[in-house]
């Protein structure tokens, strides 16, 4: 047991629900099952004991009816045992024809009587009446004193006044018989018997005439309990007991016919409660039937009454009916409650799972938030304080988006209005730690989720990418860089220059300036002080370039000595007066130690022309800088118009 256990919750989560759910659910039915079967059997146990009280009620009536036939039989006997009858019967036989009248009033006040005999003292028949015949057999003066009858020496036993109840052997007589015997007196002196055979089967039918037949059949069985009469037919042909198909030949014997019933019959005590036996389909139950005599023993038997298993359920059927559809009403909230408490386990599981992550989460190298549904914080883990270098009490209850750089801020929260309860967002933010700096981080929100609420708030989780942006920004810089100058490369001119003319494009009056520069001579500051020279000549013209232009403006190295200048949002003139401020400026002072004076070429933007046109009349207007003996700026309104005027510049210097 202890290792399925383990088995069990060593298995997967699925797995675990599927297994749970598949026992719940063959636990359930099986207790419906079972549920409906016990609700079944107390139906059918209800319809039976109900059933038990009505027959039983039969077989009260149908003693009763025996009864009152004994008694009517004890008052006919008193009759016949009229002492002048009884006297002149056995002394005159002259006064046989008033003995026969007397006689046939008994027969036709008892129709199941097969025969009357007066027997004498030693059980010899003197006289026998039988109906079909009305007539007298006298008997022969038989010599022989030996009893006719089996219980004779029983019938001596029998007191005067009271009256024998013998039941006939039916393997003797074709037509089983109860012999009704009373011993007749003469004052008190005994003088012989009269003895009234009576038809079983008639008698019986006719006490079932008169109590009907409705609800059960009644049987009447001798002590030996394998003596059957009434309604046996029907049991004998099995109409009644599918299960039981007796022997066409042989006798039938209720106790190898019944022998369950039998037994228990046997083993009934007077005055238990009313029993019943189920055997073949049939329910009995049955009610003893004493009839006593002083000193002749107990003659015992047993009046029967069954009914079929047919007629219970047929009885129970309607209450069966909502039985059967009680047990699908639970079979389905058994599914149902299947399917909820599966549901459940799952989805605790899950929950245990993820607040044991959460908690490992916590635990975790990355800096952790928790956000209620307005974006207050509720939780930070100790990564989280170490990063922004804030106690619990700065950041908790306080807005998220407050620790956002101005910009992200703004940002954020126009994503917040648009985040629904059950999405997520990822993105970079800059966050803002406790000496104002910006640390920047990979941020990641998503909704928490719990077994109560679909949503209770967010989880937001960020990667500190300080390192890798400022790694990034490095990376950026140094591919518009010009290595030796510091100034922008050529590839951020290009950049620029594009973007410059595609604003020009949409707004034509943000007229932008491009001015070339190069140092002259400049091939001689190598030859004469070394290249390493050249190079310090280089960085210092370019730092000047920087320094004397405005932060907008982009300073480019776009060749060997070449330098471009963008002045966005400048028109002509100034980009003039600005070149030639620099250009007055190398004139004057020595760069790196050295003397030497620079050439300018400038030209205004066009929004009709593109970046390779303007490119080239600065350098036209560069290259006449030069033709015209350097030291001078050159506008390229100049080379267009072809007013090109020998440089007063020269004398500047
Ligand atoms: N030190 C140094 N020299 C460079 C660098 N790039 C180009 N040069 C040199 O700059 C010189 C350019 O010479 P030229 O093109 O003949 O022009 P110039 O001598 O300046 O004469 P003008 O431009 O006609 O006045 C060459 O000698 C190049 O070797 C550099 O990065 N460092």
């Amino acid at each position: 047991m202890y290792t399925f256990v383990k088995i069990f919750f060593s298995l997967p989560i699925r797995i675990k629900v599927i297994l749970t759910f598949l026992l719940l659910f063959v636990l359930g039915l099986a207790a419906a099952f079972l549920h409906v079967k016990q609700a079944e059997k107390r139906i059918v146990d209800q319809v039976v004991s109900e059933q038990v009280l009505l027959t039983r009620q039969l077989l009260q009536v149908f003693e009763r009816q025996i009864t009152t036939r004994l008694q009517n039989l004890e008052q006919t006997t008193f009759l016949l045992s009229d002492l002048s009858i009884v006297q002149s019967l056995f002394n005159n036989d002259q006064t046989e024809g008033l003995v026969l009248d007397s006689f046939e009033n008994v027969l036709l006040k008892n129709p199941a009587t097969i025969s009357l005999k007066l027997a004498d003292l030693t059980g010899e028949t003197r006289l026998e009446v039988t109906p079909e015949k009305s007539q007298v057999y006298q008997t022969s003066n038989q010599e022989s004193r030996v009893s006719q009858y089996d219980y004779f020496p029983f019938v001596k036993q029998i007191s005067m006044n009271e009256v024998g109840l013998f039941i006939g052997d039916p393997d003797e007589y074709q037509d089983p018989h109860l012999d009704i015997v009373a011993p007749v007196y003469d004052g008190f002196l005994p003088m012989g018997y009269v003895i009234q055979t009576v038809s079983v089967n008639g008698f019986i039918n006719d006490v079932l005439r008169l109590i009907g037949k409705d609800g059960a059949f009644l049987l009447m069985m001798s002590q030996r309990a394998n003596y059957l009469f009434g309604e046996d037919a029907r049991l004998q042909a099995g109409k009644q007991s599918p299960a039981f198909e007796p022997a066409p030949s042989s006798p039938f014997k209720f106790s190898q016919a019944f022998p369950n019933t039998w037994q228990g019959i046997q083993l009934l005590v007077k005055g238990k409660p009313d029993p019943v036996w189920s055997e073949h389909g049939l329910y009995f139950t049955v009610h003893p039937l004493e009839i006593e005599f002083d000193n002749v023993g107990l003659y015992q038997s047993w009046l029967l009454a069954y009914f079929s298993e047919e007629k219970v359920l047929v009885l129970a059927a309607p209450q069966l009916e909502g039985l059967h559809t009680r047990f699908i009403i639970i079979s389905i909230v058994i599914v149902i409650i299947a399917c909820f408490l599966s549901w459940w386990m799952y989805r605790h599981s899950m929950m245990e799972e993820l607040s044991f992550m959460a908690q490992a989460a916590m635990q975790s190298m990355s800096p952790i938030i928790l956000l209620d549904l307005n974006q207050n914080i509720i939780k930070v883990n100790n990564e989280c304080l170490k990063v922004m270098g804030m106690s619990i009490r700065d950041l908790c209850g306080q807005r998220f988006s407050s620790f956002l750089n101005e910009e992200d801020r703004i940002a954020f929260e126009r994503m917040w209005q648009q985040l629904s309860c059950d999405s997520s967002w990822k993105g970079e933010l800059r966050f803002v730690d406790a000496q104002g700096r910006d640390v920047e981080g990979l941020f990641q929100l998503f909704p928490l989720e719990s077994s109560k609420s679909k949503n209770q708030g967010y989880v937001g989780s960020w990667m500190d990418i300080r390192e890798q942006k400022a790694l990034e920004r490095r990376l950026r810089s140094l591919t518009i860089t010009d290595a030796l100058t510091g100034c922008k490369n050529r590839r951020y001119y290009d950049h620029q220059v594009t973007g410059l003319f595609s604003n020009l494009k949409r707004h034509p009056d943000q007229t932008f300036c491009m001015a070339l520069a190069d140092i002259d001579h400049f091939k001689h500051v190598n030859d004469e002080f070394g290249h390493d020279v050249g190079d310090e000549v280089l960085q210092a013209f370019a730092a000047l370039l920087e320094q004397e232009t405005r932060t907008l403006d982009v300073v480019c190295r776009v060749g060997g000595e070449e330098f471009a200048i963008l002045l966005p949002n400048t028109q002509l003139k100034d980009a003039l007066m600005v070149v030639e401020r620099v250009r007055k400026m190398v004139a004057a002072f020595p760069l790196a130690g050295h003397d030497i004076t620079c050439s300018f070429g400038v030209a205004e933007s066009n929004p009709a022309t593109d970046e390779d046109d303007l490119y080239k009349s600065a350098d036209n207007a560069l290259y006449l800088a030069k033709e015209n003996g350097r030291n001078q700026v050159i506008s390229s309104s100049k080379v267009v118009q072809g007013t090109f005027e020998p440089p007063s510049s020269q004398s500047a210097r």
